[in-house]
């Protein structure tokens, strides 16, 4: 499965570091420093309260686990960079996009949505890639999913959308009477529900899989002039996936496929990249369109704005410790800088708040101050103390501001516009960019067929009435993708009523006994 890697490089790693160090590197220590006696490190039969080294192994590790993330909990990273290929200071003054050449420092932290740590990446769901840009004014944090329309607009439908595909709370198993349900009192849901069901919705691993901010971001140049953009990575390999079939296989062998295909490339220096460009309309523009760009459930209709290449992101370097970076990375869809006032609907307004609270309570008030989430320029406050780390804690400088004795002051930024924009939004669903999307960006029948049979599969085991109400909605969006569900639904009840539903094997046989052949779906970029 590792195509355009030569070896599996993951089991190496302590022979290569033995290699690197043919003695032990050291005598252990305690945790305060303390050289630890061989009498120590043995206590059978001894005092064990005497032995702090004891004491310290015991101790931290029931302590290891730290809050994990609510959503997104499973995750691998690298760091990397971006470097800027054409000129796109006509749009936004942002350091970062502007002087061809010119590369930033990044580290990219890939998740799947619904895993908690540890989890399976072969699952069917949302695939993350979050971006944290080193840039010379500070962080800038993109956070991405793999497809390119979100699943709601209402802020407060997060974390019952989340718990509507998390597991039951009284069973803690998976319940898609809680997701088709849900998704039936949000029908906007139904366009991006289409994307994940579709060939789209699994990629053949991290590297193969392009990802979206998704939101509409104002951007604007030096003059103050303001533009709206959509923010697209493109795999420079190709975009490619995984059937449910496929998954199923390999998962039964390495639920972390898609990590140890990422750890491989980049350590055989097979370095995976992304062309990024920005989708582009102008203010003007917007006042003659005949739908809402600020509709994170939908895509932008081709031919209303131009596309721009920016540059490109390559990942390098693995990080030498996952918890140092990826675990403890904080990435805030908020970090935004000059050049980038940001998406102004009301889904990245509650993103605001919500981000904040989740690192503040997952690594601390300092949470911009552990390694892989500091800034790489000055950072100059007024905030103090709180969690560890603290670092230089702005020593002796003055803690209040303003105040006449030289502590940090704010600047004027001369290209920042004077307005800011206003977004409404409302929850009515519109079913053109779902019908759209089953008949022109889908290409054929094979990917037609696989999503009404991944959508069947989900409907299994769904109480009626929810299952013919989303199927009722389903026949707004398009008469030939229901035929095709109520068809293979039918084919997949009556294997499951066959079997007995206790006896695994034969439940879940009407998916699983069909392994086919190992091939790579070949899927093309979207344009709407
Ligand atoms: C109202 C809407 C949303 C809310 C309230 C929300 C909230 C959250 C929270 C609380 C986390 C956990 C953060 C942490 O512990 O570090 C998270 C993670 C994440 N969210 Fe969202 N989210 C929303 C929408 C979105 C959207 C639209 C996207 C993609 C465009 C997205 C992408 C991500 C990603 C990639 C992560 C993982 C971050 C990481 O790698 O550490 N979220 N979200």
């Amino acid at each position: 499965y590792y195509s355009n890697v030569t070896i599996d490089r993951a089991p190496r790693q302590l022979r290569e570091f033995k290699n690197e160090h043919p003695k032990p590197i050291g005598i252990i220590t305690t945790e305060a420093g303390v050289p630890v006696d061989l009498r120590d490190s043995i206590i059978l039969n001894k005092d064990i309260f005497n032995s702090e080294f004891f004491t310290d192994t015991l101790t931290h590790f029931v302590g290891e686990p730290i809050p994990e993330r609510v959503v997104q909990g499973h995750g691998y990273g690298a760091f990397g960079y971006f470097e800027v290929t054409n000129d796109v200071s006509k749009f936004t003054s942002a350091d970062v996009f502007n002087g061809i050449g010119k590369k930033t420092p990044l580290f990219v932290r890939f998740s799947t949505a619904r895993q908690s740590i540890n989890g399976n990446e072969l699952v069917r769901e949302h695939k993350a890639a979050s971006i944290k840009f080193y840039t010379k004014e500070g962080n800038l944090d993109l956070l991405t999913i793999n497809i390119p329309a979100y699943d709601y607009r209402d802020p407060l439908d997060f974390p019952n959308f989340i718990r509507a595909q998390k597991k039951h709370p009284k069973t803690k198993i998976r319940d898609l009477n809680m997701e088709w349900d849900f998704t039936t009192l949000r029908p906007s849901r139904f366009h991006a529900f289409m994307w994940r069901m579709s060939d789209y919705g699994l990629p053949l691993g991290f590297r193969k899989m392009d990802f979206f901010p998704l939101h509409a971001y104002e951007i604007n140049n030096k003059h103050g002039e303001r533009f709206i953009a959509k923010l697209n990575f493109r795999t420079e390999l190709g975009l490619a996936n995984l059937t449910t079939n496929q998954a199923l296989a390999i998962a039964s062998q390495e639920p972390n496929y898609f990590s140890r295909d990422l750890y491989n490339a980049i350590t055989n220096k097979n370095y995976p990249s992304w062309r990024f460009e920005m989708d582009i309309m102008t203010l003007d523009d917007v006042k003659s369109l005949d739908y809402n760009p600020f509709d994170v459930t939908r895509l932008w209709k081709a031919g209303t704005f131009k596309t721009v290449t920016v540059g490109r992101l390559v990942l390098n370097e693995i990080p030498d410790s996952h918890f140092r970076s990826t675990e403890m990375s904080a990435f805030n869809p908020a970090n935004l800088v000059p050049g980038i006032p940001g998406p102004a609907d009301h889904v990245f307004k509650g993103r605001r708040l919500a981000y904040r609270d989740a690192h503040n309570h997952r690594l601390g008030r300092n949470h911009n101050k552990i390694d892989v989430n500091l800034p790489r320029g000055r950072v100059l406050t007024y905030t103090r103390d709180s969690d560890p780390p603290v670092r230089e804690n702005m020593r002796d400088a003055p803690s209040f501001f303003p105040n006449s004795f030289n502590g940090p002051v704010p600047y004027i930024e001369p290209s920042r516009p004077s307005q800011k924009l206003v977004v409404y939004d409302n929850n009515i669903a519109d079913f053109g960019p779902a019908w759209y999307f089953y008949n022109y960006i889908l290409k054929n029948e094979g990917e037609r067929q696989r999503l009404a049979d991944n959508m069947a599969f989900t409907l299994l085991d769904v109480d009626e009435e929810v299952r013919e109400r989303g199927l009722t909605m389903v026949s707004w969006i398009d008469l030939d993708l229901v035929k095709r569900i109520r068809e293979r639904f039918a084919v997949l009840r009556k294997a499951a009523d066959k079997a007995n539903h206790v006896d695994v094997k034969t439940r879940f046989s009407p998916l699983a006994s069909c392994i086919e052949s190992f091939v790579e779906g070949q899927l093309t970029n979207h344009y709407y």
